[in-house]
């Protein structure tokens, strides 16, 4: 039997990690955290499995899970799923979460009680993850409602308004992998939180000294904990239903949740509206947090590896298009049928066109648009859509980082009265004032009543959108990115983004750039010399476009870490003037493979970078 005491193996262990730090076997922030865990009396119950590691010179899987605090990117607090760590979603992360927001709404507001409505999706130990924010929001004088079951992250933001409540919490990693989940944060408006706020909850977090806690049957039974569900689900659903612009609903779709919280929504929304061709695709209905019967189990309707197995069934339906929602039901990716029967996966971008395209000009028709109303976008979303909107004379507000919470902002700021529509790249959309975060159900509706539509005229979104293009010119759209994990990759990330500071490539594939625009430093610099040549106003953040010289064609890209996965991301635009349809066909062609060139270029120039 060893006569250690338990002080003298936590001294020993904290010496081990100093030392282990010292031979940079582990990073200094881990190290610091590890620490933190095994001396703060509150995490005691954490200590014998960080200490298991320790003693068994784990330190990479230490690393692993404690490289940082994790922050709040672009949606909410997301990372893997592990019993222990600062870095990774775990009952501790989830729970000081809670208290973080419910502590910082009570400091910022100068309440000392308030209201706070929860769901989750489907994914593993989410509904535990929803029971235990619940508990904490109570336990800190809250008054909660919780859904009865997983809702869809934008009912969760209609909730927050419906319910009036000062903040929400959806329990969700939305897209990633079954071993990820996360904490999205919403404050009064409805909208995810922003800065200040979203720093201000971290710093309650790092403040947090206990979880305050209360059994969940007796929150439950002394009203402090209301379990909702059928109301709040027909007032969203209304709510959705109530933007509708059109009576076609003669269309035959397929539509699948991935497994997720879809069907409350997306196919709820599509039911009650009337559109009786939707069938939903068996094998993919189920809630199950490990996405069994999606390819890769990856979740995501950006992939279009995705839409494979529901194809199928739409192919034997002989129907026009295919819907699927990512697991929280934000998301909406669609795959439709061309005139030769294939079934194309259509990207987030031209979705937005689609939509932003048929809201406008039924607005337009019907005399609901006036030159004070306005759509709203991301840097990184396709200019086609501010310039539908100029042309259907409404302002365009293009301006905004990644992150559906600017477009949220933006509606308060501007005035949600005058709000049209907002769109982002990855398949984020919303009209409306009924929330403040994107809806795969409103994007649902709009494509089907669209889709319908055209069918009564005997054609397809795909035609519509090369209508599209013959009238304002082709554009075209991609995205690559380049994973790299944990504190290694966040560096070799920032290291890049340093490089496209100050190295920049000046001509890729035959194609001169010539200027770089850097939200990170505010200022537009010419090439191939670098050299500063005015200012970039507003916003501030992460991301840096480099353009080529204007001219017919012209081809942009633009570099960013992503704020939800470890990678960083690039984004492709091209657009080339096509008056009539052959010039299409011609800009079609030649554009694209310009575009592959120029994508294969870069990606050559960052294996380079990362090489060296
Ligand atoms: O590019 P990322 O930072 O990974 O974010 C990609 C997307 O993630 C989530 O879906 C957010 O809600 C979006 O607003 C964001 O555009």
């Amino acid at each position: 039997m060893s006569s250690t005491t338990p002080d003298e193996r936590l001294r020993t262990a904290i010496a081990k990690i100093e030392a282990a730090a010292a031979e940079n076997r582990l990073t200094p922030a881990s190290a610091t955290n590890a620490s933190r865990w095994l001396t703060e009396s509150y995490l005691a119950e954490y200590v014998p499995d960080v200490l298991a590691l320790v003693d068994a010179d784990r330190f990479e899987e230490l690393d692993r899970l404690f490289w940082e605090v994790i922050p709040f990117g672009t949606g909410g607090r997301r990372g893997l799923m592990a019993d222990i760590g600062s870095a990774t979603i775990n009952n501790r992360t989830i729970g000081e979460s809670a208290q973080g927001l419910a502590v910082y709404m009570q400091q910022a507001t100068g309440k000392t009680s308030g209201v706070a409505v929860v769901t989750s999706d489907t994914r593993l130990r989410s509904h535990d993850f929803a029971k235990l924010t619940a508990t904490t929001f109570a336990a800190n004088g809250l008054k909660v409602y919780l859904f009865e079951s997983p809702r869809a992250t934008p009912e969760l933001s209609f909730a927050v308004r419906h319910l009036k409540c000062d903040v929400g919490a959806m329990v969700s990693a939305s897209h990633n992998p079954p071993s990820d989940n996360g904490f999205k944060a919403y404050w009064s408006t409805g909208g995810q939180v922003l800065p200040p706020h979203d720093k201000g909850i971290i710093d309650c977090v790092y403040q947090c000294q206990e979880l305050a806690t209360i059994d969940f049957d007796e929150a439950v039974a002394a009203g402090k904990i209301e379990i909702i569900g059928a109301e709040v689900d027909r007032a969203y659903i209304a709510n959705v239903l109530a933007m509708s612009l059109s009576q076609a609903r003669d269309i035959k779709a397929v539509f699948t949740p991935l497994h997720g919280v879809g069907e409350t929504a997306v196919y709820r929304a599509a039911e009650a509206a009337g559109f009786e061709g939707v069938t939903i695709f068996e094998p993919q209905r189920a809630a199950d947090g490990n996405f069994p019967n999606v390819p890769d189990q990856l979740p995501n309707p950006e992939r279009p590896e995705v839409f494979a197995p529901a194809i199928e069934q739409a192919r034997a339906e002989d129907a026009a298009l295919v819907l699927a929602s990512d697991p929280d039901a934000d998301r909406l990716g669609i795959a439709v049928r061309n005139g030769e029967g294939e079934y194309v996966h259509v990207s987030g971008n031209r979705i937005g066109v689609l939509i932003a395209d048929y809201i406008l000009r039924k607005r337009k028709e019907a005399g609901t648009l006036s030159p004070e109303h306005y759509v709203v976008e991301t840097l990184v979303t396709t200019p086609l859509i501010a310039k539908l909107a100029q042309a259907a004379d409404v302002r365009a507000i293009d301006d905004l980082l990644v992150g559906f919470k600017y477009i949220g902002q933006t509606m308060d700021r501007e005035g949600p009265d005058n709000f049209v529509f907002g769109a982002e790249e990855s398949l984020g959309y919303l009209a409306g004032q009924y929330a403040r975060d994107k809806d795969a159900a409103i994007a649902g509706l709009y494509i089907l009543e669209l889709a319908a539509e055209l069918h009564a005229e005997g054609k397809t979104l795909l035609d519509r959108l090369d209508e599209i293009y013959v009238e304002h010119g082709y554009f075209t759209e991609s995205q690559t990115s380049l994973v790299s994990e944990g504190p290694t990759g966040k560096a070799q990330i920032d290291a890049l983004m340093q490089t496209f500071r100050d190295a920049p490539p000046a001509e890729l594939a035959g194609i001169t750039l010539s200027r770089a625009r850097d939200y990170g430093t505010h200022e537009v610099r010419s090439l191939p010399d670098n050299a500063r040549v005015e200012d970039l106003p507003q916003p501030q953040g992460d991301l840096v476009f480099f353009d080529s010289a204007p001219g017919e064609r012209q081809i942009s890209f633009a570099a960013r870490p992503s704020g939800t996965e470890p990678k960083i991301k690039f984004y492709y635009f091209a657009q080339a003037s096509c008056p009539n349809k052959d010039a299409l066909t011609t800009a079609k062609t030649n554009l694209e493979a310009t575009l592959t060139d120029f994508k294969t270029a870069l990606t050559e120039w960052v294996k380079k970078v990362v090489d060296n």
